[in-house]
């Protein structure tokens, strides 16, 4: 559906993306994580032909988005920054504008409203609108041309948690309901989580992580840490050498240790008590996604 193949980007002499490969599949909420200032944003606009890469491409739907730029935007909706909204008009005739100028249908005002849930406020003007419902009136405007492929740059920014909602709802049921493939940007893992099905982590213009939320999960897993309580962690640690690779003295009676399984840690609880070591506690830690999440874009660990 989406694919860039080794995007690069400057703004002047200096580099901003380095050698992006974005893979979204068809029927996907793709969220689109990094910090601020990582290249979101520069990547949506890449992605949108706004900006023109160094070097690499930009494919949508299996074709070149140099070359077919016209025709394949025409499938594509998108929210980049605040929409631009006409305030004295209603929420209507703000679709109504942009429709007309499209030469989009006049039965789909209606539709698009209905699907962002603007219906009932419709008439008012879009000056009374809250931030949250005029992200969904841009949202509207992008799905006028029932696009297949919605790119949307941090929809949520500034929403309050309610209007965080109903835009990850929104989102959920257009992907579901409505088979569109979305890419989202943000730099929260606590709002990606709940709605993505693929994640991919930029930081410093660098893809650090590309895969499935259960990818991520998974990635997350594997980052899990056995806390042994004791006496002394260095003498256990020299009882116990082969049980104990990998363990690092935390505190004089902390050891903290790569988990590795279940029977490994039942082992290691046996063989302490054995060679007389009191054990105060045995506990795994695992860390949370947004742990993950700031482990890979602080370390720039290659996982794609
Ligand atoms: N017009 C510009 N000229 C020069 N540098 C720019 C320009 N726009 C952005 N940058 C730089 O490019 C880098 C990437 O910015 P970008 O806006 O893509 O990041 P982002 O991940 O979207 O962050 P944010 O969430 O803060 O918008 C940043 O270092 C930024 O300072």
């Amino acid at each position: 559906m989406l694919e860039t193949r080794s995007l690069h980007f400057r703004f002047g002499q200096r580099p901003i993306l380095h050698d992006v490969h974005l893979q979204v599949e068809p029927g996907s909420l793709y969220g689109f994580l990094g910090p601020n200032g990582a290249g979101k944003s520069t990547t949506m606009r890449l992605l949108l032909g706004l900006l023109r890469p160094a070097s690499g491409s930009v494919h949508l739907f299996g074709h070149d988005l140099a070359r077919h730029r016209v025709a394949l935007l025409d499938r594509v909706g998108a929210l980049i920054e605040n929409p631009s909204l006409y305030d004295h008009l209603s929420g209507r005739e703000n679709v109504e504008a942009t429709r007309r100028l499209r030469g989009v249908a006049a039965g789909r005002t209606a539709e698009v409203l209905e699907l962002v849930g603007l219906t009932d406020n419709a008439h008012r003007p879009a000056k009374e609108y809250s931030l949250g419902m005029r992200q969904r009136l841009g949202l509207a405007i992008a799905l006028l041309s029932d696009p297949d492929l919605l790119l949307l740059d941090e929809p949520t920014n500034g929403l309050d948690p309610n209007g965080i909602i109903e835009m990850r709802e929104l989102l959920q049921h257009l992907c579901r309901q409505h088979g569109k493939t979305i890419v989202v940007s943000s730099h929260l893992i606590s709002e990606i989580e709940k709605m993505a099905t693929h994640v991919g982590v930029i930081q410093e213009g660098r893809l650090v992580f590309q895969g499935s939320l259960p990818d991520l999960r998974r990635l997350q897993t594997g980052r899990s840490r056995l806390v042994v309580e004791t006496q002394d962690a260095e003498s256990c640690r020299n009882l116990l050498p082969r049980l104990l690779a990998g363990a690092t003295v935390a505190a004089p009676g902390t050891l903290w240790l790569p988990w590795l399984s279940q029977e490994h840690t039942a082992a290691l609880a046996a063989e302490l008590v054995a060679a007389n070591q009191p054990l105060y506690g045995l506990r795994l830690e695992q860390p949370t996604l947004e742990d993950t999440f700031l482990h890979l874009t602080e370390s720039r660990t290659a996982a794609v």
